[in-house]
């Protein structure tokens, strides 16, 4: 796997909390909850493979090489024990970090997101259709599967999706196509708290937020009133919160 696209911002003492985005998305998908984090925290926020400034994937790409990926960047900045919170692919991401290097995730927050994403025909799918037309027509629909509807801000992120490279879209779709946790999520240690929208189309509470909490021991599962599937961007003020308090308890030493 190529070298993933970073950025880091707050104190370079504090705590770490590396931030995934989902899906179509960059770094910026985190900007409402950044300067609320930063103040506290370091944050690190990656680009997935052809998205944002990561480049194309040179291969296949799955969801764990994501997860192996951020583990080699953290050994390069020489950090033992981080927080992670990631939005749909990038949960799926701290699913998979939180499996294969359990001493390290201090703490894993799951936004919008899920164990497998349904039907894998459905990915090859849309991966065959972005390599043939681009991410053009997946924009034109992008705001109906990632808000509710009347939401006015969508704007940018659809730009964020038209900006992704087709190829790194493509083989990110098929990471989602091959990744199933279901029965593996007993295995996670790490303090977890899930969040959902409650009126997400993609990865809707029931089947998604739902297993992932009875799943994982000892997760708390918070669902945000009037949000679809980027709760952080159409709601930001209460996932803001709910990070914030997660965190609060994690680097405090208390029970998260
Ligand atoms: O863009 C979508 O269709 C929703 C989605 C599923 C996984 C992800 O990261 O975004």
């Amino acid at each position: 796997m190529t070298a993933l696209h970073h950025r880091l911002d707050g104190p370079e003492d504090a705590p770490l909390v590396v931030l995934g985005p989902s899906l179509g998305t960059s770094t910026r998908l985190w900007d409402p909850q950044v300067p609320a984090l930063a103040s506290r925290w370091r944050v690190l926020r990656y680009d997935l493979p052809g998205h944002g400034g990561s480049s194309p994937p040179a291969g296949p790409v799955t969801v764990e090489g994501i997860a192996d990926e951020i583990v080699r960047l953290l050994g390069r900045l020489e950090t033992e024990r981080f927080a992670y919170a990631g939005v749909s692919l990038g949960g799926a991401v701290g699913t998979a970090l939180a499996l294969r290097a359990p001493d390290r995730v201090a703490s894993l927050i799951l936004c919008c997101t899920s164990p497998s994403f349904g039907p894998p025909e459905a990915w090859h799918e849309r991966a065959r259709r972005v390599r043939g037309d681009g991410t053009g027509p997946l924009a034109e629909t992008a705001a109906a599967r990632w808000f509710t509807p009347g939401f006015t801000g969508a704007g940018p992120y659809v730009e964020m999706l038209r900006a992704t490279d087709a190829e790194g879209y493509a083989a990110c779709c098929e990471a989602l196509a091959r990744f199933d946790a279901t029965d593996r999520l007993g295995g996670i240690t790490a303090p977890t708290l899930v969040i959902a929208g409650a009126r997400d189309v993609a990865t809707p509470p029931a089947g998604h937020a739902e297993t992932l909490a009875a799943g994982i021991p000892g997760a708390e599962l918070v669902v945000i009133d009037g949000a679809g599937h980027l709760a952080n961007a159409e709601r930001p003020e209460p996932v803001t919160r709910a990070v914030t308090a997660q965190l609060d308890r994690t680097w405090k030493g208390l029970p998260a």
